[in-house]
């Protein structure tokens, strides 16, 4: 099993990059965790107390789950992996069994940040944009699918999204194999990652 791990600020393009290497790869060889899956789940809290919280800090994210569940599958067992929603800002109740493929893509803002996860990666991978064009895509995002309007989205981006970011996410990117510049569609790069997992597929 090759188990790719794949970081980057939000709006950087992570969840676009891997559907570019995921489109052309066989499906029953491939299987995507993304990191938002395993929020902390907060069904205690009202929805007043979850919309306070820092979601770009580590504490927000369960690591231990996503370890364990990396484990079991390199152990060849399923997972059954979280379902989040972003508009209820928890966990749902419902998971999605998952099998065992021969390649495992992990993506999210917080991959690379942590020791032990990384250690369980064969391959680093940091999608870089610039800040500015993050921004622009994620206020897009977060107005058209998060239920966010733009006042909320701009307190976010200023008060945990963007101090978090310098603090913790920046800084993983040394620990990358591979950055991939995407300001603009990066289809050399993309070429280059499926050509890796190809030749691991053989
Ligand atoms: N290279 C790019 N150029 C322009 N827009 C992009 C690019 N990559 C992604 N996007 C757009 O930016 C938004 C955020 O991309 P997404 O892949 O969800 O980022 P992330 O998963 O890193 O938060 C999406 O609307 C996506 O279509
Ligand atoms: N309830 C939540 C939980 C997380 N976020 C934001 O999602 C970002 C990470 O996802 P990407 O797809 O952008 O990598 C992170 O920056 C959190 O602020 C949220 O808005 N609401």
């Amino acid at each position: 099993m090759l188990i790719i791990g794949i970081a980057g600020g939000t709006g950087c393009g992570k969840t676009t990059v891997v559907k570019q290497i995921v489109d052309e790869l066989p499906e029953n060889e491939v299987v995507v965790i993304s990191q938002d899956s395993y929020y902390n789940d907060l069904s205690h809290l009202t929805k007043e107390e979850r919309s306070k919280v820092n979601f770009d800090h580590p504490n927000s994210i369960d690591f231990d789950l996503l370890m364990h569940h990396l484990n079991e599958l390199r152990a060849g067992r399923s997972i059954n992996i979280p379902v989040y929603s972003f508009v209820e800002e928890t966990r749902l109740p419902e998971s999605i069994p998952t099998a065992p493929k021969k390649v495992v893509i992990v993506e999210g803002i917080l991959v690379l940040s942590n020791p032990a996860l990384r250690k369980l990666f064969d391959i680093k991978i940091y999608v870089h944009a610039d800040s500015d064009e993050r921004l622009i895509r994620r206020l897009q995002r977060d107005i058209r699918e998060r239920g966010h309007d733009l006042e909320k989205a701009l307190y976010r981006y200023q008060t945990a999204v963007k101090p978090m970011h310098n603090q913790f996410i920046e800084p993983s990117k040394e620990f990358a194999d591979i950055i991939i510049p995407n300001n603009h569609y990066n289809t050399v790069a993309v070429d280059m990652v499926r050509t890796i997992i190809n030749d691991k597929l053989i």
